[in-house]
């Protein structure tokens, strides 16, 4: 199956388009996965578990694993994802000359690493982005990016009458025709009139939202957008994986030792942040 196909399954099967962002800041990690050998293995694990049922698919941006044992957690979530029957996206928003980007893509065969879908910066233009054209995984391409610097370059009008990020959408589409490869694209909540937009432009490639939860995006405009044919992704990180932060010891069910009891607090509390959303988004889905 494709990834859109996998996605759409998941979708499917647990009635939700949530990506939880799996970004464990090492600076973050609560005391409980501290003393592991891999502790962002140990809180990506406990953060499954809490969120997969409301999970259409987790996304670990590759920021947050690149060093030697980075990897090797990286590697131990994304098994563990599919043993939940959960797509992996990897984030890693690739981009660079041909013979780079071929290495780069090399990451989708990488032994050990069995990610379904990668994001990629399109900036570099097509040979940069061939090496990712390819049937057996998924492709995810910047439009228009949902922090604040996101406007300086891709609001820019190119020829008469369109913006960069709109030109891009629309070559998009076309390499989603010419390649075997599923194209989505990445369209930020934070900006809803872009969202409409590259709606318009582009009605069949399904979005990658990121920016509701931390970045105060548009949850409403996020659904309406953002999915083809009810395929698309709804991304939170911090807002699901942190949600433990905002939780009091008391909260939590008596009759454990008070480190497991804040612990299971903890990552239930992600659990609840994944469910409450997913709710959110299914309110406006049709
Ligand atoms: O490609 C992405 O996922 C992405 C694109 C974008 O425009 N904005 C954006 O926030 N992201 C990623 O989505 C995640 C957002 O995290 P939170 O703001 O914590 O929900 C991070 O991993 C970002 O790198």
């Amino acid at each position: 199956m494709s990834f859109r196909e996998d996605l759409q399954a998941r979708i499917e099967a647990v009635d939700s388009v949530v990506s939880v962002g799996l970004d464990p800041d090492p600076d973050r990690l609560p005391d409980a996965v501290a003393d592991h050998d891999l502790p962002r293995w140990a809180f990506n694990r406990r953060i499954i578990d809490a969120t997969h049922e409301h999970a259409a698919c987790y996304k670990p941006n590759a920021a947050f694993y690149e060093d030697a044992d980075g990897w090797r957690a990286l590697a131990e979530t994304v098994a563990y994802a599919h043993g939940k029957d959960v797509p992996v996206l990897l984030d890693a928003k690739r981009g660079d000359i041909g013979n780079t980007a071929r290495q780069y893509a090399g990451v989708l065969d990488a032994d050990g690493l069995d990610v379904d879908a990668i994001t990629v910066n399109p900036y570099l233009g097509r040979d940069s982005l061939e090496p990712f054209l390819r049937a057996d995984a998924g492709v995810v391409v910047l439009a228009r990016t949902s922090n604040d610097g996101g406007a300086d370059f891709q609001n820019l009008q190119v020829g008469n009458d369109k913006r960069l990020y709109e030109y891009v959408a629309q070559r998009c589409a076309e390499w989603d025709r010419e390649s075997a490869a599923d194209v989505f694209l990445v369209v930020g909540a934070t900006t809803p009139d872009e969202l409409e937009r590259v709606r318009e432009l582009v009605p069949d490639l399904p979005f990658l939202v990121p920016g509701v939860g931390a970045q105060g995006g548009d949850a409403e405009a996020a659904i309406e957008h953002g999915l083809a044919d009810g395929v698309g992704l709804v991304n939170s990180s911090r807002g699901i994986i942190f949600a433990g932060e905002d939780v009091g010891a008391g909260s939590v069910p008596d009759g454990q030792a008070a480190e497991s009891r804040d612990a299971r607090g903890y990552f239930d509390a992600a659990g609840d942040a994944a469910k409450r959303l997913k709710r959110r988004l299914n309110e406006y889905r049709a």
